[in-house]
């Protein structure tokens, strides 16, 4: 293995809370390392099937990268909370933004999951309890539940990764759904694809782009958000734009901001005047100050790499309402895979709690645990150890024509959307682990 580049950190300083700030040492560099050599034999394939060195992962597991859509969950208590309809739905979008915040500048993969594999997260400070569980592997599909003190959210995330040569094109697609009981309301969206550029040359960089539609079922008021590709000189890096429709279609307020930083709403005409093309040029700097989400250093790179304008994030209309601000990344985070501190706590295993999860819980997955402490080699040997495991488990089952079924989600029909979904059964936080399987 090539030489560490950094040396083990003093221990983590924890939090008042008793959650750690950073992880127990920092990143392995991947300067000696090019994607591209390993890519280059994939064009046009479907990445879960291509095993990568591990020095390409990042601590985590998939199931522990998917509850990061959590670390605004505020929005969502604050939306429970909220008695007007329409500003009810801004905070809902808020939140779809808010969900995808900490991809930005996040290109180390995480670990895929194992068949039954689980990982909660109690959170009583932040309102909510969440479980997921790795529900199939081929197609791999994730599965979660949150239970808010005032919401609940459900959703799957089936990620198909794509390598288109110069890119690794992201779909994940699963629908989200969330049900405000106190309104008798359910909203359901689905996330935006996501593309890893510079696969060949280059910084790597992650952009979101498509569109969002975020319906709530019983007034049928939707919110359709934009999310912008780049464009010339990175004009509209990272920006998001889009209306709030009643069920007439009628816009009834703008949104708009960067899934990086923050997001605004406005009155409609205000927002159409000010993005008319002339106008906006002449009235907005496009430069983004750094108060918050920056933590990147001088961007002096190949002009193949936008640089970091961050578009016209703030409009400053006088009926700027702001919805949301993304917390900054603390200034270690680069040594640290560019986590959030929010992503920094996930693995961290408290005092006691290994006695009350079950034995599938990603905290417990030794190679994740290893590469976390800076053992990479050791890492990748328990890694295709559990592999192995998975595959010989699976011929098991074959053999003796025993369907594996997962233990927290039932296969099912979304009553809102009518699609395909994932139903939590709602067993797991009786904490009966009887019948959780040995995958580690
Ligand atoms: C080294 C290289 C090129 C491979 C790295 C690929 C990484 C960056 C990829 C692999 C799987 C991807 C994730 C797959 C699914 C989702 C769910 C979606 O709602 C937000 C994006 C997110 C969270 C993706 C972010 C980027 C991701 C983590």
């Amino acid at each position: 293995m090539a030489s560490t580049t950094e040396k083990r950190e003093k221990q983590p300083a924890s939090e008042a809370n008793g959650f750690r700030s950073q992880l127990p040492v920092a990143m392995f560099s991947r300067a000696d390392f090019s994607v591209w050599s390993i890519l280059k034999q994939c064009i046009g394939k479907e990445l879960s099937k291509i095993t990568m060195p591990v020095i390409f992962n990042e601590p985590l597991s998939f199931l522990q990268r998917i509850t990061e859509y959590l670390e605004y969950a505020q929005l969502l208590r604050t939306a429970a909370q909220t008695d007007d309809p329409l500003l009810r739905m801004q905070y809902v979008a808020a939140f779809a933004v808010s969900s995808i915040s900490s991809n930005w500048e996040r290109i180390g993969k995480p670990f895929n999951p194992l068949l039954g594999e689980t990982y909660e997260l109690e959170r009583r400070d932040m309102g909510f309890r969440m479980m997921s569980e790795q529900v199939s592997h081929h197609p791999p599909v994730s599965a979660f539940h949150v239970e808010g003190d005032s919401y609940s959210l459900n959703g799957s995330v089936l990620p198909k990764l794509r390598f288109w040569g110069k890119s690794v094109e992201i779909t994940p697609k699963g629908t989200i759904t969330l049900s405000l009981p106190k309104y008798n309301e359910v909203y359901t969206w689905q996330n935006v694809n996501c593309c890893i550029h510079n696969v060949i040359v280059g910084k790597l960089w992650v952009e979101h782009s498509g569109t969002m539609e975020i319906v709530n079922h019983p007034t049928k008021m939707k919110a359709v958000l934009n999310f912008k590709q780049c464009g010339w000189f990175g004009k509209d890096l990272h920006k998001v734009e889009g209306f709030i429709y009643g069920p007439r279609k009628q816009k009834l307020k703008a949104l708009y901001g960067n899934w990086v930083l923050g997001l605004f709403a406005a009155e409609v005409n205000e927002f159409e005047s000010a993005s008319k093309p002339s106008s906006r040029d002449l009235s907005h700097s496009n430069s983004f100050t750094k108060q918050s989400g920056g933590t990147s250093t001088d961007d002096t790179e190949d002009d193949a790499q936008p640089t970091q304008s961050f578009g016209a994030y703030e409009l400053d209309l006088p009926s700027q309402v702001c919805l949301w601000r993304a917390a900054s990344r603390p200034s270690h985070s680069p040594k640290y895979f560019c986590f959030t501190s929010f992503a920094m706590t996930l693995n961290q295993l408290m005092d006691g709690q290994e006695a009350i999860l079950p034995k599938t819980d990603s905290r417990l997955r030794p190679d994740i645990r290893l590469m976390e402490e800076g053992n990479i080699d050791g890492a990748a040997e328990q890694k295709n150890r559990l592999e192995e495991k998975q595959r010989a488990a699976r011929k098991d089952r074959k053999k003796s024509k025993h369907e594996p079924t997962p233990l927290w989600f039932n296969q099912g029909t979304n009553q809102h959307t009518g699609g395909d979904d994932w139903i939590y059964n709602g067993h797991y936080f009786n904490r009966s682990w009887s019948a959780c399987p040995d995958i580690f």
